[in-house]
């Protein structure tokens, strides 16, 4: 079986695949992001999609999902959906999920992530989705991170439009709050992790949880620079693989879901290869970032989450 059908359990007896497609796209690659949704599904075998209201891209993935549905080459109910609801959307988060529906022409996500534990001050629309004053900096809102998370609670419970609820860049103070004062534990934590900063503190507390923790930017986001460690090269070769296998098995051999993003639907059509990755070679993937920890998204807004090595 292809590792892009591997699923593994959440909390709430659901199931994702271990491996999803990230989305964020730079405005001048917007054209390309249908033919690389189209080759994911029809020629790797994605049949898992993260994106947000965030990036912006969410009608273009409504269109080509729905075109797939027509032509009848896959199922609703055999894709996995997430999406996001944005700090500046903090306060109405029933008015973010219906737009994401509404651009991605679906009638539920199998999974609702909290961005981030924060609240910035914009209008009800959201805008401006950063709002900066003069000299530059975030203007945070004087709101509860907490109370988006229980009004996703509201919404899971009583309505059918999400299978599943879950958070992104939350620490563990931020999870030790949440737990305490919700009754629903999240099915997951969408941090950034990858064998330069592996976060052996927060996996572990997600663990104890039974929260599955997503891994975003598995190569360290733009220019790929975790692909270039000589461990990565090394493995790739004894493995006979590319480095981008090495660091999705990484992740999947280690109980966790990957994220990798490609606009090249060339790199997207060959998909993930599974890697029989010994202890040894996942204890000195491990090492790298023990010894050197490195952040690359580094986003201002999350310095004061309590996120290590933001600095
Ligand atoms: N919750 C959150 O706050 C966040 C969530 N995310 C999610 O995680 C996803 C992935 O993270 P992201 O930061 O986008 O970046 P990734 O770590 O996935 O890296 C993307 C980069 O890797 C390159 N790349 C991909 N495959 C290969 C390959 N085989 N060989 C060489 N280079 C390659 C891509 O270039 P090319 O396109 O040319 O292939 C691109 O430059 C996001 O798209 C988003 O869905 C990300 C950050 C924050
Ligand atoms: O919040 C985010 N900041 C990002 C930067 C790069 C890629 C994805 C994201 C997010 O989701």
């Amino acid at each position: 079986m292809s590792i892009l059908q591997e699923k593994i359990q959440l909390n709430n007896g659901t199931a994702i695949p271990v491996v999803g497609l990230g989305t964020v796209t730079p405005d001048d690659k917007k054209p390309i992001l249908r033919e690389v949704v189209r080759a994911a599904i029809l020629d790797a075998g994605y049949r898992h999609i993260d994106t947000a209201w965030y990036y912006g891209v969410e009608p273009i993935l409504g269109e080509v999902l729905e075109e797939l549905f027509n032509e009848g080459k896959v199922k609703r109910e055999d894709i996995f959906i997430t999406t996001k609801v944005w700090p500046a959307l903090w306060r109405n988060p029933q008015k973010s999920l219906d737009k994401s529906l509404k651009d991605l022409r679906l009638d539920y996500v199998d999974l609702w992530l909290q961005h981030w534990p924060l609240t910035f001050k914009s209008d009800e629309n959201g805008q401006p989705p950063v709002p900066r004053d003069s000299s530059g900096k975030v203007i945070e809102d004087d709101g509860d991170f907490l109370d988006t998370y229980k009004k996703m609670v509201d919404i899971y419970k009583h309505s059918n439009k999400v299978k599943a609820i879950g958070v992104s860049n939350y620490s563990i103070g931020n999870l030790d709050r949440l737990l305490k004062e919700t009754d629903v534990v999240p099915v997951i934590n969408q941090i950034e992790l990858h064998p330069q900063l592996p976060l052996n503190d927060l996996v572990e507390f997600c663990n104890k949880h039974k929260i599955v923790v997503e891994a975003y930017s598995p190569f360290g986001s733009n220019g790929a620079p975790v692909l270039e460690l000589p461990l990565v090269k090394q493995l790739a070769e004894k493995y006979n693989v590319r480095p981008a296998d090495i660091l999705v098995n990484y992740h999947t051999a280690s109980g966790r879901v990957a994220l990798p993003r490609s606009l090249n639907p060339d790199r997207i059509k060959q998909g993930y290869k599974k890697v029989p990755l010994t202890k040894e070679d996942l204890t000195k993937l491990y090492e790298i970032g023990e010894k050197e920890p490195k952040r690359y998204i580094k986003e201002d807004w999350g310095h004061h989450i309590g996120l290590p090595f933001w600095d």
